[in-house]
């Protein structure tokens, strides 16, 4: 068992005890209280620290970090064509698990611990996410583009993923389905991805309405927006749907989201950085429609740092409406938490007596977090990431802001190596 002594929690200076992957207790002297015995104790001391529910990161391409820096600077499309997809084609499984290595590390010290990722030779991502001890929700992208023979292939691949998670009976490592876009995939994929997202009780990880070129292609083609035509052929029903992006929307579209219990992640530093536009969140807030925060790739962020994106979303809403109060600090607190773990069924999210014991501590002696007050504020508005020990499904991860599992620096060296290996 993991004890928290006198950390400030909820509010209150008080003590958590872990027991296995769970939180046991909160309260006041916990030792007394529970009779513990402190020989069967790890202790860790929350004097001056602050602990709060991990982050959950709801949209990446973890292995991208090896495309940090290298396109800056371009629209989506030519991004992707031009820069991206061409590089891509140089990856294998080692390359792959040498940037999620970097990503999962990157991740656990900027205190998330839950990440819903879509890429691919997740053999690699898997490799990473056991090594790390994060929790991970794991879709091979697939992309046919409108090609029958590449859609049975991605079709059969992600199959053969889904089983391979499933039987690795991890409960840390979750299968999703990841159908890229209705820009890249075909109406029959999408479909037999509905199917198989029923078959295999899985969620469906996807691409919507990131830019304005893709609706319109997508209206030249079928005369609908893209969350029409999605609804056209019940692509939403009786299936959980994560759509990342959400940047332009109808009214219509927006109805379609709120009653098809569609979770939307908001990636708003990604859709600056492409210049993609911003997404209506206080108008989807408004439709109680679930909103949860996604970095994206670090090709188009260009970190996954989740407490940059919940001060983004907290800013950027009041920018461009003008108005101060929409997206306040707890809201977008509780989008990167809360509402993360509502969308992948986690119970987690918060620091509560029966929930997963993923936690993040923070030392309060930063400069940015002085006054030690009003933390709920400094937290979303002036903290940095910096975290100091990171525990997931009840495991010390990160330890006094290092890897407890991992030799950080060979991660480091083996990163450098793969990124060289892509772009010679
Ligand atoms: N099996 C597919 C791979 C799809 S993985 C998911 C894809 O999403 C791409 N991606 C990353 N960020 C974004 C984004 O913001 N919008 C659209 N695609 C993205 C990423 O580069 C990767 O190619 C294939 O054969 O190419
Ligand atoms: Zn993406």
């Amino acid at each position: 068992m993991i004890l928290i002594e006198g950390a400030l929690i909820n509010n209150n200076i008080q003590d958590l005890l872990i027991e296995g992957n769970k939180i046991k207790r909160i309260g006041k002297n916990l030792i007394d209280k529970e009779h513990l015995n402190k020989k069967d104790l790890k202790i860790i001391d929350g004097k001056n620290k602050i602990a709060i529910p991990g982050l959950i990161n709801t949209h990446t391409h973890i292995p991208m970090t090896l495309f940090r820096g290298v396109a800056d600077d371009l629209p989506l499309m030519e991004w992707l064509n031009d820069y991206i997809w061409k590089m891509e084609a140089k990856l294998n499984k080692d390359i792959v698990y040498a940037g999620a290595l970097l990503g999962c590390v990157e991740m656990i010290k900027s205190g998330t611990t839950t990440f819903n990722d879509m890429y691919f030779y997740l053999d690699g991502i898997i490799k990473a996410v056991k090594e790390t001890g994060i929790r991970g929700f794991l879709s091979y992208g697939m992309i046919d583009l409108f090609d029958e023979e590449k859609r049975e292939k991605e079709l059969k691949t992600s199959e053969k993923t889904i089983k391979q998670i499933k039987k690795l009976n991890d409960s840390k490592i979750n299968p999703v389905l990841g159908p890229h876009a209705p820009y890249t995939c075909s109406k029959e994929l999408l479909m037999e991805t509905h199917n198989m997202a029923k078959e295999y009780n899985v969620p469906i990880h996807i691409h919507m309405n990131e830019t304005l070129d893709e609706i319109k292609n997508i209206k030249e083609k079928t005369s609908m927006r893209p969350f029409e035509y999605l609804n056209s052929f019940g692509f939403f029903d009786d299936v959980r749907v994560i759509s990342a992006h959400c940047v332009h929307l109808s009214e219509n579209e927006i109805n379609i989201i709120k009653n098809k219990n569609i979770a939307v992640s908001h990636n708003p530093i990604s859709n600056l950085k492409l210049a993609s536009g911003i997404a209506p969140i206080p108008k989807l807030m408004d439709n109680n429609i679930l909103i949860t925060l996604g970095t994206d790739g670090c090709g188009s962020n260009n970190n996954l740092n989740l407490f940059e994106e919940i001060k983004a979303a907290s800013l950027i809403h009041k920018g461009v409406s003008l108005n101060p109060t929409v997206v306040n600090a707890e809201d977008s607190f509780n989008f990167a938490t809360k509402n993360g773990a509502h969308t992948l069924g986690l119970n987690a999210g918060e620091l509560l007596e029966g929930a997963l014991a993923d936690i993040v501590l923070i030392d309060l002696d930063k400069p940015y977090l002085i006054p030690k007050e009003n933390m709920s504020s400094h937290l979303v508005y002036s903290f940095n990431g910096n975290v100091d020990i990171v525990i997931i499904d009840g495991n010390i991860v990160l330890n006094d802001g290092k890897m407890v599992n991992i030799d950080e620096k060979k991660v480091y060296e083996m990163a450098e190596k793969a990124y060289f290996k892509l772009i010679c």
